[in-house]
């Protein structure tokens, strides 16, 4: 019996996915895995049974992901699960940013007791008014899951889309319509775009990259799209220039103190992923990574680990060893198992970055005295009997 617990409501119909074999716990210490939305993993004690953490959806900057690494936690999220949920509501905002809807409507329900409202609205109508995005130059930074259905999108409504992305995916560069430019210089998007979105994920490298120098080389009336990270953006240096009317409008997802309130922004409470598919869809995604880890020892789509996939075990018994990635470790497991006298019938190992995972099939069940041995090797962080 596995268990998991859930630190954010995540969608039934993704749950419903767990087979009999697994329990919910609001227990966190009982938890084999953990399913997560937006909550700050990074103040919480990981419990030693815990195995996997699963992200529904794209961003693990609420993660402790090389804590979770080293103590052989791997860390999943749902890639491009959410993205279309977060395409539309981008290209609501840019919509929202040229003419001025919010405050038309609100100007409607000002006058609900007013029977002239009709004529006055006629009369009152271009205080309103606005332009309309087609033909306009939209720059997008990160050509991702989010960043290709946005320009994509953009180009069929007109816009004249320039992308930005130094480490775009190949799929991603083929998902690409042919008419998006393809920008080398991030620089040319600040200087030459009307309209600026950002998706990329929050990193060391990415924090702040919206900088003031990056705001001081755009055009006047610049509208900025946020719908990434707050600390994306210095904001600070772009409520300074919301002030001034550098920046016409500020679209983002992210309330906080700095932003809220401030003439020109548009803000929405982190509603990107917030529609029924777009929960459903990582819900699922997350459900199956977590039952392919648990019950074959399988990885996909891990920020922390490195994908390894050898299928369900038809063998009598397969050890996971979740080990850092330096010399000698394959040979140490293969010795210790051999002096087990335990046949090794089949193998896989892969490595990303400071760290590497092992899969091992073996021709009879592995044993406590076989864990005991390959836990002692040093660079070794859990092993786990998956069979
Ligand atoms: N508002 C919301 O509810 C949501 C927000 N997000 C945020 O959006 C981010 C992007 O999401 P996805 O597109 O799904 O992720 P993704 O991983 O598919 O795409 C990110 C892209 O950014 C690119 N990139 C990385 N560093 C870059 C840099 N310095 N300059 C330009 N490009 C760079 C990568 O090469 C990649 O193509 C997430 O990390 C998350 O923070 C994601 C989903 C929902
Ligand atoms: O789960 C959510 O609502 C937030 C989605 C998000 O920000 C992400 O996937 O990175």
């Amino acid at each position: 019996m596995f268990q998991y617990s859930c630190l954010n409501p995540i969608a039934e119909i993704g749950l419903r996915n767990f087979s009999a074999d697994y329990e919910k716990t609001d227990h966190l210490e009982e938890a084999d895995a953990v399913l997560v939305r937006s909550a700050k993993m990074h103040d919480m004690e990981l419990p030693d049974k815990l195995v996997a953490v699963a992200r529904a959806g794209a961003g693990v900057n609420n993660i402790p992901l090389e804590l979770c690494a080293e103590h052989g936690i791997v860390v999943f999220n749902t890639p491009g699960a959410n993205a279309n949920g977060v395409k539309e509501l981008v290209l609501a905002g840019m919509l929202l940013a040229s003419r001025d809807i919010v405050g038309g409507v609100e100007w409607v329900k000002s006058q609900e007791d007013n029977p002239e409202v009709g004529k006055l609205a006629e009369k009152q109508k271009k205080k309103f008014a606005g332009c309309e995005i087609s033909g306009k130059k939209l720059g997008i930074i990160g050509l991702g899951a989010i960043g290709q259905l946005v320009a994509n999108a953009a180009t069929h409504l007109g816009m004249d889309v320039y992308g930005y992305d130094p480490y775009i995916s190949v799929d991603a560069a083929w998902n690409l319509s042919r008419t998006i430019h393809h920008i080398q210089d991030v620089n040319d998007i600040y200087s030459d775009c009307d309209y600026i979105t950002i998706h990329v994920p929050l990193l060391e490298s990415t924090k702040g990259m919206i900088s003031r120098d990056a705001i001081s080389l755009m055009k006047e009336g610049v509208v900025i799209l946020n719908f990434a990270r707050d600390t994306l953006v210095d904001e600070a240096a772009l409520v300074e220039a919301l002030r001034s009317g550098k920046v016409k409008k500020y679209v983002t997802d992210f309330a906080n103190p700095t932003v809220a309130g401030v003439p020109g922004t548009l803000i929405t409470p982190h509603l990107g992923a917030s529609t029924e598919e777009a929960e459903d869809n990582c819900a699922i995604m997350a459900v199956k990574e977590i039952r392919d880890y648990l019950e074959n020892g399988n990885i996909k789509n891990s920020v922390n680990y490195p994908n390894c996939d050898m299928g369900m075990c038809s063998a009598e018994g397969r050890i996971a060893i979740n080990h850092r990635n330096i010399v000698n470790m394959i040979s140490q497991f293969t010795k210790v198992i051999g002096e087990a006298g335990v046949n090794i019938s089949d193998m896989t190992n892969k490595s990303k970055a400071n760290y590497a995972y092992t899969l091992i099939d073996l021709e009879s069940p592995a044993n406590e005295d076989m864990v005991k041995a390959l836990e002692a090797i040093d660079g070794v962080l859990r092993v786990r009997i998956v069979k």
